[in-house]
């Protein structure tokens, strides 16, 4: 049997469904089909469970920095009871969102996709045909290779542990390590960090992440740089993780943290005849891929921008818009703000201030110390700091924060970068006070 669709997609994601539901809610036949649980990575895997994890612990931090305020901070925290209070919230989710699409129209189908010709995906032995079909079905942990992977976990698992062990190893220390050990740390584990090289957090202002550090040691985080791992095997009731050098950790688990790769090879794109590298899959500007007809979206993609949540949002949107015949011009992102949900945060957005100093003719960077202002002295955020980057016409064309409250912080400096606001533009704003936004028309002063 053979159901047609205008438009299939497969995955979905944050980078799928936010372009299904405007094209059926247009008139359009949209399918999505999915394999694992509805709404993707995002909801399930990555952002939403991660920051429910991270409120107590954000809090905890907070109370921890009021203590030379007199607050006393004795917190204890229940980890069955956070996961619980997690999986109840998100458990629901899903259903609900995958009700309201149905209720658009869209018809869910279950299942893993493959191509078996331009126009035809099948799925569990049922072939579907569409006119346009976009692939937006994201990135997986990727595999270390080693003896021993199976006793691996990933953020996949760690984000439903039902109990913390005493100890826990994370290999890796970008995003995914750096959030997670802040979180099983402030939770009760003694935590190691295994890095292959000597850099934390890649992408992200470099003194700053190496001021995050040392935080992170401070607060019982052991770091082991410049560390190959080459093998874990079970070790007791426990495991024994073993480096190149020699170095062997035991732990109660152990989560590989090296990256993440896309999700390719069951679709036979070889059947459609779409190209793809170990990056991702190849689009133009208009997000399409080496068959015309055949679009991508989000993770997936073969691209520079961040893999993020906003950027599939924003590619997601993009694509609806081109699909319905309301935008002929190609996709131009705009800065896509970033963040490290650690503790403290480091964010971004815009120009860094490792591409302002490389082209120092073109800007000027302006570090500042947060922590001396009254405000986040007065929240004990000593060490808090924030570098703006200005063009030569003195717009803000990129900050960078190192805060507890950096989310805030660069969120509310992101519109005058994206829509290039002038120090003018600053002056006719009144925010409500105290807040860092008051703060906004100084930034512009040279
Ligand atoms: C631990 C973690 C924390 C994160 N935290 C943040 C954060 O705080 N902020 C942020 O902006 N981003 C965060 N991210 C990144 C964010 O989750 C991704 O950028 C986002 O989910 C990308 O959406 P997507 O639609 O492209 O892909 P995904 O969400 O990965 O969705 C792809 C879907 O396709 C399905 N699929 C794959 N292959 C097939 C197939 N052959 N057939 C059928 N279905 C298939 C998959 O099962 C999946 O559900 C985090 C990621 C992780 C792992
Ligand atoms: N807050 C957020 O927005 C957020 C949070 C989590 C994940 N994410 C998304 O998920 C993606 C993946 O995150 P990630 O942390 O898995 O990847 P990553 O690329 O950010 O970091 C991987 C880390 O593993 C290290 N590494 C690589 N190979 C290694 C090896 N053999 N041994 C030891 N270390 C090794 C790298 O040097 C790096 O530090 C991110 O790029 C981002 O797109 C975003």
């Amino acid at each position: 049997m053979m159901t047609a669709f205008d438009i299939l997609f497969i995955g979905s994601g944050q980078g799928a469904w936010n372009a299904a539901l405007p094209l059926s809610m247009s008139g359009k036949k949209v399918a999505i089909i999915e394999r694992d649980k509805i709404l993707g990575v995002c909801t399930n895997y990555g952002c939403n469970p991660k920051i429910i994890l991270d409120g107590p612990i954000k809090l905890m931090e907070d109370a921890e920095l009021l203590e030379t305020a007199g607050l006393q901070s004795e917190f204890k925290l229940d980890w069955g009871k956070l996961m619980e209070h997690k999986n109840k919230i998100l458990g629901e989710l899903p259903k609900t969102m995958e009700a309201n699409l149905k209720k658009a129209g869209i018809e869910i189908i279950r299942g893993e996709a493959r191509f078996t010709d331009e126009h035809t995906v099948e799925v569990a032995g049922t072939s579907y045909t569409a006119e346009t079909i976009v692939i937006a079905t994201g990135q997986r942990p990727a595999e270390l290779n080693i003896p021993g992977e199976e006793l691996l976990i990933t953020s996949n698992e760690f984000l439903y542990l039902p109990e913390l062990p005493e100890d826990i190893v994370l290999i890796g220390a970008g995003y995914v390590a750096m959030e997670l050990a802040s979180i099983a740390s402030r939770a009760g584990s003694r935590v190691h960090i295994v890095q292959v090289s000597d850099r934390v957090l890649n992408g992200f202002h470099q003194p700053y992440a190496r001021q995050l550090t040392e935080k992170m040691k401070q607060d019982g985080i052991q770091f082991h740089f410049n560390e190959k791992v080459t093998a874990v095997q079970q070790a007791g009731s426990g495991l024994e993780l073993q480096t190149e050098s020699g170095l062997k950790l035991q732990a109660g688990l152990i989560v590989n943290a090296t990256g993440r790769i896309p999700n390719v090879e069951p679709l036979q794109l070889e059947a459609a005849g779409v190209m793809y590298n170990k990056r991702g899959i190849e689009v133009n500007e208009y997000l399409q891929t080496s068959t015309s007809h055949i679009y991508a979206t989000g993770d997936i993609l073969d691209k520079k921008q961040p893999r993020l949540t906003p950027t599939a949002v924003f590619e997601a949107k993009y694509l609806a818009g081109k699909l319905l015949g309301k935008v002929n011009e190609p996709i131009q992102y705009p800065p896509i703000a970033t963040i490290a949900f650690t503790a403290p945060r480091i964010a971004q957005v815009g120009i860094t201030v490792e591409e302002a100093e490389a082209h120092g003719d073109q800007y000027k960077v302006q570090p500042m110390e947060l922590g001396k202002q009254w405000d986040f002295a007065g929240r004990g955020e000593a060490n808090a700091h924030l570098t703006l980057i200005h063009d030569t016409d003195n717009k803000l064309v990129g900050a960078t924060a190192y805060s507890q409250e950096a989310l805030e912080i660069i969120n509310s400096l992101t519109p005058f970068i994206t829509l290039g606001l002038t120090a003018e533009d600053a002056a006719k704003i009144v925010y409500a006070f105290p807040s860092f936004e008051t703060m906004i028309p100084r930034y512009f002063q040279s």
